[in-house]
């Protein structure tokens, strides 16, 4: 059966082949061949108007700026974020529990979206949004325990372009891209062991940004 509302692909046309990218150099700057984030970058994948749709619906997501406790000392985190997702998909995330909320229209779209066109299953999403080059995300890993092994991590991206920043664990081999607006990046199962990822500071950015991270948690493991 067709959708009886409008599909995400029915305001707009399909994405590009993907494409894996990331301009890759070691310690001392040269060319590394043998460490590759395993990454697909899809430029380009949600139009103009699958844009619009995401950015205006988040102007009323429930977004807010939690606490966390790091190294004993309490700080509210640098961007503002909100977890949608199905029932029992609640997530601890940086010693947070955070619940899951309801689906909005359009990040549920783009969930189905991910599905048709990657066979990417998720049952939730996190979204950040950056007021301006002030706001980051510092370097972490997506290895949370109720993460589904062999799940790969959806990241899009809305706005504002800002770097993103990979380091592989062990050899400290470093990866940065650019993330434009409408970019789909694919964080493939087992990235997330080895690499560590983080959206630097970029004090000349003034427009927001958002992104919204798709992923595969196992219901109901945090209620025993
Ligand atoms: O904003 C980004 O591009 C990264 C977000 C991220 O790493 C996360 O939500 O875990
Ligand atoms: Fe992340």
């Amino acid at each position: 059966m067709q959708q009886q509302t409008l599909g995400f692909d029915e305001i707009g046309d399909e994405s590009e082949a993907a494409k894996e990218t990331g301009a890759i150099t070691d310690e001392a700057g040269k060319q590394a061949q043998t460490v590759r984030p395993p990454i697909t970058l899809i430029p380009g994948y949600l139009n103009q108007a699958q844009q619009s749709a995401l950015i205006d619906e988040a102007e009323h997501y429930p977004f807010s700026r939690p606490e966390i406790t790091l190294f004993g000392r309490s700080h509210a985190i640098p961007r503002r974020q909100v977890w949608f997702g199905d029932d029992g998909c609640d997530y601890l995330y940086s010693g947070l529990f955070i619940r899951a909320e309801p689906w909005p229209k359009y990040a549920l779209r783009l969930r189905e979206k991910l599905q048709r066109d990657f066979g990417l299953i998720s049952n939730g999403v996190l979204v950040n949004h950056y007021r301006d080059g002030s706001d980051t995300m510092g370097w972490h890993s997506d290895d949370e325990a109720e993460i589904v092994p062999g799940s790969d991590i959806a990241s899009v991206t809305l706005g504002a372009s800002r770097p993103f920043f990979l380091r592989h664990n062990r050899s400290k081999t470093k990866v940065e891209l650019m993330l434009n607006s409408g970019d789909l990046l694919i964080m493939h199962w087992p990235m997330q062991a080895s690499w560590q990822h983080a959206l630097p500071k970029r004090a000349k950015v003034i427009q927001p940004r958002l992104n919204l991270t798709y992923r595969h948690l196992t219901p109901h493991f945090h209620q025993g």
